[in-house]
């Protein structure tokens, strides 16, 4: 149905849409989430050219969008968008704002479109407020008339870029609920969204975008249980991290200490939690320092807000060795049987030319 290749948006200098290929098909439902400023926005945008792109090429329906002989206003009646901020127009009744579309840009008659509007509105459950206008309805409430309007159009696909973004939390479900409908229903969808239970949920797809580009994509069982890039998962996850990087003997462990210290407030990591990471890196650091003169050492705190799993990283130049089996540690006994007590697991990898030690500290109360 829509079919993208190599597609690039650029702002003056700056480049939003790097190179993206995708295809979504009739009936398919997908979601598209990464972090802000990613051009998500932006890509929902170029597809009904409400932003005209730099470079690539788009086709609906197997029609050139980008094609000088294209029609594109008959190739935008194809879809439809679902804005944040839902572009009801304010001095239009809510039947109003449905109505006039079909009747000017459609040449439907104004009774068979109140008829069609009233239908849409039942199903979306707002008929009572026809006769209202917007400012008398709740911003749940407006986004539900706001799906129902870009219904009235007979869309063949509904982009509906963050539609919950900017509802009062209390309001988000009913018109998750809508959508949800509608995918039950067979419509097809491309969503931008922060709501990642409803992507899991709703989506037969979702693409993962991140800097400009689709960083990974797949059904939701895979971009949510079993990411297979690093960044999806630090994404799904919400891991935060902090790393530093230690290239010489005489690092400052009070610099160090300090920002660990406030990556750890900044979590809200609990007390025990945080002595035993400034507790577990000191011991590190003293494994460690014998090789700093040689080696590099990139050490990085990661927590993950969705599982609680707080984690050391220890990535290291050098030979390959594990760091807690070399002869440096001999006598330091006491130094290791405090990171095994401190941790729930250790493993020791050689990737990417480096020693990776990775350590799962343990939350539960000491
Ligand atoms: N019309 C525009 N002119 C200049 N820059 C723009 C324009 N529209 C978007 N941008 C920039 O493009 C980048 C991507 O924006 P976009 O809204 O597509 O991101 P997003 O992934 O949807 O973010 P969010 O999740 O926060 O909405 C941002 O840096 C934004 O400031």
């Amino acid at each position: 149905m829509i079919k993208v290749e190599r597609l690039s948006k650029r702002f003056d200098d700056l480049v939003v849409l790097k190179d993206i290929s995708t295809e979504i098909k009739a009936g398919e439902v997908v979601s598209i989430i990464g972090p802000s400023g990613t051009g998500k926005s932006t890509f929902l945008r170029c597809l009904n050219l409400l932003e005209y792109p730099s470079g690539g090429e788009i086709y609906i329906d197997g029609v050139d969008v980008l094609d000088k002989k294209t029609d594109v206003a008959k190739v935008r009646q194809k879809m439809n968008m679902v804005f944040q901020s839902f572009n009801l127009f304010s001095h239009l009744s809510v039947l109003e704002n449905l109505t006039i579309g079909p009747v000017k840009l459609k040449g439907m008659s104004k009774d068979a479109a109140q008829l069609k509007a009233m239908d849409l509105l039942r199903l979306v459950g707002l008929a009572e407020k026809a006769g209202k206008f917007p400012d008398e309805l709740s911003g749940g409430q407006k986004q539900r008339v706001a799906i129902a309007r870009c219904m009235a159009m007979d869309p063949q696909i509904i982009l509906f870029d963050e539609p919950t973004s900017a509802l009062d939390p209390t309001m988000v479900s009913e018109v998750l609920s809508v959508i949800r409908r509608l995918a039950r229903e067979g419509m097809t969808m491309a969503i931008v969204t922060h709501e990642m239970d409803f992507a899991r949920d709703v989506s037969n797809r979702v693409l993962y975008m991140d800097e400009g580009i689709i960083y990974e994509e797949g059904p939701p069982e895979q971009i949510f249980g079993n990411p297979q890039k690093e960044k999806t998962r630090a994404f799904i996850q919400r891991i935060r991290s902090y790393t530093c990087r230690i290239s010489s003997p005489d690092y400052d462990l009070y610099a160090m200490n300090a920002e660990i210290e406030a990556f750890c407030e900044k979590q809200i990591l609990p007390k025990n939690t945080r002595d035993s990471l400034l507790l577990l890196v000191e011991e590190l650091l003293q494994i460690y320092t014998p090789y700093l003169p040689e080696a590099v050492l990139d050490l990085t705190v990661a927590y993950s807000e969705k599982s609680a799993r707080l984690e050391v990283v220890c990535e290291s130049s050098g030979k390959a060795a594990n760091p807690l089996e070399s002869g440096n540690l001999s006598g330091d006994d006491l130094g290791l049987a405090i990171i095994k007590n401190l941790t729930e697991s250790i493993d020791y990898q050689w990737l990417n030319d480096k020693n990776r030690l990775q350590f799962l500290i343990k939350t539960t109360p000491l």
